[in-house]
């Protein structure tokens, strides 16, 4: 199988040298920039997106779209906001017998899609499946072990691209729900930047802990409207990722929050569930499902409110039964 990885971040960049690894063929990393995508190709680096690691031998960065051409499978790692755009520049380009599989983790902005409904849109005819679950690209880059879900109605897509992606470090676990694993990543940016801002506001690991059990039981209410399952919910790319980015500074979306909870200016990194968070609300408005500690992310992102009062807005909220 050919991988093509579309996307040169941090997390496409990690990808290419697991697929690499892998499938020990050559791999094209797909960036938009020519002249950084030479320099990465010279140096075997790429510092600006993922510094200190080496590209794999079998990597080849490039610029030119003509790879996905030849691609097997086709990894499309771009921002969530950016995903219809960078399908759409491959529609003409990929064949009708490849597999695409999107790993990116958000809700689009006014369509209120997912990455897999966005991906129906673009890239129509093609299989599809979903990468997500708790992995920071260092870490995967690293060697450390990592487990995460792989989306996918189809078991022999599935195994494909399993075939292509684990390696004796990076190991993807086989679900054909596609719907729970889309909303698990969503979810997850967003409450990160809720546990963030709690503990940046020095309000206690007892409270950030508080903030991740109430976020999942939001996560849960609107999966189980949108057909999720809730041992996806409850496994590697819902809980575990929430376990993982709420926990961890290497979290852009958990610095973004602990900058909001101590007041400081707002990183410039890519944080998907600062583009995200409306979106997710809409999506769950759509359907009749109240998510109070999304809204307060976003009520804090737009400065409406200040984390303590929006803190207070949640304690402030009459007690229900556990769901
Ligand atoms: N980093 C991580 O540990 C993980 C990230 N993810 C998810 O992967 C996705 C990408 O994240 P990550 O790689 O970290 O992000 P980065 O910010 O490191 O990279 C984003 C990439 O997308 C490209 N890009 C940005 N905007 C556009 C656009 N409008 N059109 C085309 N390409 C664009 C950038 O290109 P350029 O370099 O030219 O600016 C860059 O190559 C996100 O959804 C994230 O949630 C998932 C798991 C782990
Ligand atoms: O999704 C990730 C790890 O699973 C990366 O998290 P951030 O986007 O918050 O950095």
């Amino acid at each position: 199988m050919r991988v093509v990885v579309v996307g040169a971040g941090a997390w496409g960049t990690a990808l290419a040298n697991v697929a690499a690894e892998a499938t020990d063929r050559e791999t094209p990393l797909l960036g938009r920039d020519a002249g950084r995508m030479a320099e990465v190709a010279e140096t075997r680096v790429n510092a600006e997106r993922l510094p200190d690691i080496r590209l794999h031998p079998k990597v080849l960065p490039t610029a030119d779209h003509d790879v996905v051409r030849d691609a097997d499978i086709v990894l499309l790692v771009s921002p969530t906001q950016a995903l219809r755009q960078v399908a759409a520049e491959l529609a003409p380009l990929v064949r009708r017998d490849a597999i695409a599989v999107t790993c990116c983790k958000g809700v689009e902005q006014g369509t209120l899609e997912l990455p897999h409904e966005v991906l129906a849109e673009s890239l129509p005819g093609l299989r599809h499946a979903i990468l997500s679950g708790p992995s920071f690209a260092e870490d995967v880059a690293l060697g450390l072990p990592t487990a995460v879900t792989l989306a996918c109605v189809e078991a022999d897509a599935a195994a494909r691209i399993a075939e292509s992606l684990a390696t004796r470090t990076f190991r993807p676990y086989w679900s054909d729900d596609v719907v729970g694993a889309a909303l698990g990543g969503a979810a997850k940016n967003v409450l990160a930047i809720a546990a963030g801002a709690v503990a940046g506001r020095g309000l206690g690991l007892s409270a950030v802990a508080a903030m991740v059990a109430r976020g999942f039981a939001e996560l849960a209410r609107l999966g189980l409207v949108l057909g999720a399952r809730p041992e996806t919910l409850a496994g590697l790319s819902g809980l575990g990722d929430l376990v993982l980015t709420t926990s961890s500074t290497k979290s852009r979306n958990f610095s973004l929050g602990l900058a909001l909870g101590r007041g400081e200016p707002r990183p410039n990194k890519l944080a998907e569930g600062a583009a995200t968070v409306e979106a997710l609300i809409g999506l769950a408005a759509e359907h009749g499902v109240d998510m109070p500690i999304s809204s307060a992310v976003a009520d804090v992102l737009a400065e409406r409110v200040s984390v303590g009062a929006a803190v207070a807005n949640l304690l402030a909220r009459p007690l229900r039964a556990e769901v």
